[in-house]
């Protein structure tokens, strides 16, 4: 875990431009938005965002932060795939999301799961379109001849693809290696293979602009399949861990309104669990307790009037077991007890 030495440098949501090229940048992108909200129109998908509307409200850039965004943004311009590993809660997703957003081209965002296969991926036919076309070539004979068109729908790594836009394949590990055959001529050829299209439609050209960021987490979970190294040599992996306490902090007081004294001793006693509980205990978890805490603390106190960074060791016990308790589901009364009695002894 990193120590407290990053120098805080807090900016909410985007940077303001300055210069006349970083305004050009600016408009770029506005347009971008406009021609990408048009282009996920005309293939009937929803899956493409505009820059903008994908970047996470609140986020939080602290050194710690903007030097893991330009690390990724560098490997995207150097045109290699990302990969962004690391444990549960961590803030994966938000940095592949706000580097995304950085780019200002269009981005397509992927869940990765079980039932995503490579028609997921690729698009598929949608079904037939049936027309009738009557022929009456003699008089009072008309031949009727039923036509069906087959429909092909372009799903998302086609749109983003076509549209050079920066695919978010988020927890990508989660679906099955043979889903991802595809991506290998993607990233070493530069062409799409669309299995169901025939002809020359059957593969597409990657637009030069196209980049890509896979998350996953970085220890083997139930429900994540080993993908093949043919791919994963192909990435580069930036390794995620939790972030020093001062950009936890800051990240907690851009979801929470609590004061200082309030979250300084909520992410002291997550950092603390993290250390001595045998549970990945995120970033995610200190805002759901600071959450939960902005509630509860006033409602046990009445009006809240408790000393600020004071937080009632019971409540906090209550609020941390049930932070952590859906990680422990499934286990018996004794886990559970002793998971409870942890959390005592640690808060
Ligand atoms: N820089 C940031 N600024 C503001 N909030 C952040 C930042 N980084 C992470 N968060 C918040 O922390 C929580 C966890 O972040 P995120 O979902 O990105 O983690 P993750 O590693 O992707 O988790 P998972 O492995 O479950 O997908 C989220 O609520 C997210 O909004």
């Amino acid at each position: 875990m990193a120590d407290d030495s990053s120098r805080k440098r807090k900016v909410r949501g985007r940077k303001i431009t300055t210069d006349r090229s970083k305004k050009e940048g600016r408009r770029a992108k506005k347009e971008l938005a406009r021609k990408s909200s048009k282009a996920g129109k005309r293939n009937g998908d929803s899956s493409l965002s505009a820059p903008e509307d994908v970047a996470p409200e609140p986020f939080v850039e602290t050194d710690a932060v903007a030097s893991l965004r330009d690390r990724i943004n560098g490997w995207l311009e150097a045109e290699k795939p990302v990969h962004l590993i690391g444990p549960t809660g961590c803030g994966k997703t938000a940095l592949a999301l706000s580097a995304a957003a950085e780019r200002g081209r269009p981005v397509v965002w992927i869940n990765g799961d079980e039932s995503v296969d490579t028609a997921a991926l690729v698009g598929a036919n949608a079904g037939g379109e049936r027309y009738k076309e009557s022929d009456r070539f003699v008089s009072g004979v008309s031949k009727q001849t039923e036509i069906v068109r087959e429909r092909w729908v372009d799903n998302p790594l086609s749109v983003a693809v076509q549209e050079g836009a920066t695919l978010v394949y988020n927890e990508f590990s989660r679906s099955d290696p043979s889903a991802h055959n595809v991506l290998l001529s993607v990233f070493e050829e530069g062409v799409l293979e669309r299995p169901g299209k025939r002809g020359e439609d059957r593969t597409i050209d990657v637009h030069p602009e196209f980049r890509a960021i896979f998350t996953s987490n970085d220890v083997e979970y139930a429900g994540v399949h080993r993908q093949q190294d043919a791919l994963l040599d192909r990435f580069v992996g930036v390794h995620i861990d939790y972030y020093d306490a001062e950009t936890e902090r800051e990240i907690v007081k851009s979801h929470v309104d609590l004061s200082e004294e309030d979250v300084e001793a909520i992410v002291s006693k997550t950092r603390a669990l993290r250390d001595e509980l045998d549970l990945v205990v995120g970033t995610r978890a200190a805002i759901t307790a600071a959450k939960g805490l902005a509630v509860f603390d006033g409602q046990r106190n009445g009006d809240g009037d408790g000393e600020a960074g004071e937080f009632d060791d019971e409540l906090l016990t209550d609020v941390f077991m049930d932070v952590l308790a859906p990680k422990i589901a499934g286990e018996g009364p004794d886990d559970v007890s002793q998971l409870r009695t942890q959390i005592a002894e640690s808060v």
